[in-house]
């Protein structure tokens, strides 16, 4: 069985191990490393799993996953330097962090030690997630296999070159919240014509699931299936024609090409003197 080592116990870390465990991983095969303690006794509680340091997860892991923001990740890097990892023994480091290149752990690291970088995405949480995987320069189609096997536990993974993360970022890394300003958006409106908020609510989610269920199952596209909701003269004409006028497609456009660009820049020196840590 692989002995799974996630570093950083925050937000993305807590939807993998969440969602490993609940597609039956056994607890004892996975291993937190996470610095702020009250978050740790929070996990350690929770999911009844070991919580320790960096250099004590990574002992003995077969795979280990950093999960820290992009801003803590050179920190990581020389703490796991100072461990004594082996790429031989079949170990592997797994980075989820936004915007760092493989070679900023490559060069670190003993030589010719294999990374996997992965865009994931919070749905993971429940299972849904999405992610995506590329090889570094050392990582063989073994330690992509075993990448995909783990990640695929919690959603859906598809393999890119790493020069693609940058625009998958902004496209499923980033797109669960562009999901959630959309129904939080739908939800004030609905409460703006007169719907209890948790009506509205109600009404939003479960157009969500549907809507997402149809797209992925009903093998037709976005277009036909709007095309379908939309009645010639009807009222799916007359809000749709007022989404387009308010920038709708273009605002999509320009704000995929903003995190697609932050992205690219996530990994520059200048971060980390400026005090920036990105998420
Ligand atoms: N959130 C998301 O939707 C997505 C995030 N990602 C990537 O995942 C990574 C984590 O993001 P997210 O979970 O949102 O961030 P969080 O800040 O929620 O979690 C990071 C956690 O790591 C802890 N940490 C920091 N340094 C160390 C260390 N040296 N050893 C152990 N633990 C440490 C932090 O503790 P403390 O608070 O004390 O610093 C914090 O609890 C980022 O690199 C991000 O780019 C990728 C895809 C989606
Ligand atoms: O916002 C961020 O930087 C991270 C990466 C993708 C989602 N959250």
């Amino acid at each position: 069985m692989t002995r799974i080592a996630v570093i950083g116990g925050g937000r993305i870390g807590e939807a993998l191990i969440s969602g490993l465990l609940k597609s039956g991983r056994a607890a004892r095969d996975l291993v937190i490393a996470e610095s702020f303690p009250a978050r740790a006794e929070e996990l350690s509680e929770r999911f009844g799993i070991r919580v320790t340091t960096v250099a004590d997860a990574c002992e003995g892991a077969d795979v280990v996953v950093i999960a820290v923001k992009p801003g803590d990740v050179d920190g990581v890097v020389a703490e796991l330097a100072a461990v004594d990892l082996d790429g031989d023994r079949e170990q592997l480091l797994v980075t989820l962090a936004a915007g760092l290149p493989t070679t900023r752990y490559e060069n670190k690291l003993p030589a010719g030690f294999p990374v996997v970088r992965v865009m994931p995405n919070t749905p993971m949480l429940v299972g849904e997630g999405v992610s995506a995987i590329a090889a570094g320069r050392f990582a063989k189609a073994e330690h992509l296999e075993t990448v995909h096997e783990l990640l695929g536990a919690v959603g859906k993974v598809v393999t890119v070159t790493e020069s693609q993360l940058d625009a998958v970022t902004a496209v499923s890394g980033s797109g669960p919240a562009y999901f959630f300003l959309v129904a939080e958006a739908m939800i004030d409106a609905g409460v703006s014509l007169g719907l209890a908020r948790t009506t509205a609510a109600d009404l939003v989610v479960q157009t969500m699931i549907g809507s997402a269920a149809m797209l992925a199952e009903s093998g037709e596209s976005a277009t036909e299936l709007r095309a379908a909701v939309t009645s010639p003269g009807g009222t799916t004409a007359a809000a749709v024609r007022e989404l387009e006028r308010g920038g709708l497609r273009t605002a999509f456009y320009d704000a995929l090409s903003a995190a697609k660009a932050r992205s690219a820049t996530m990994g520059a020196p200048a971060e980390k003197t400026l005090g920036i840590s990105a998420e």
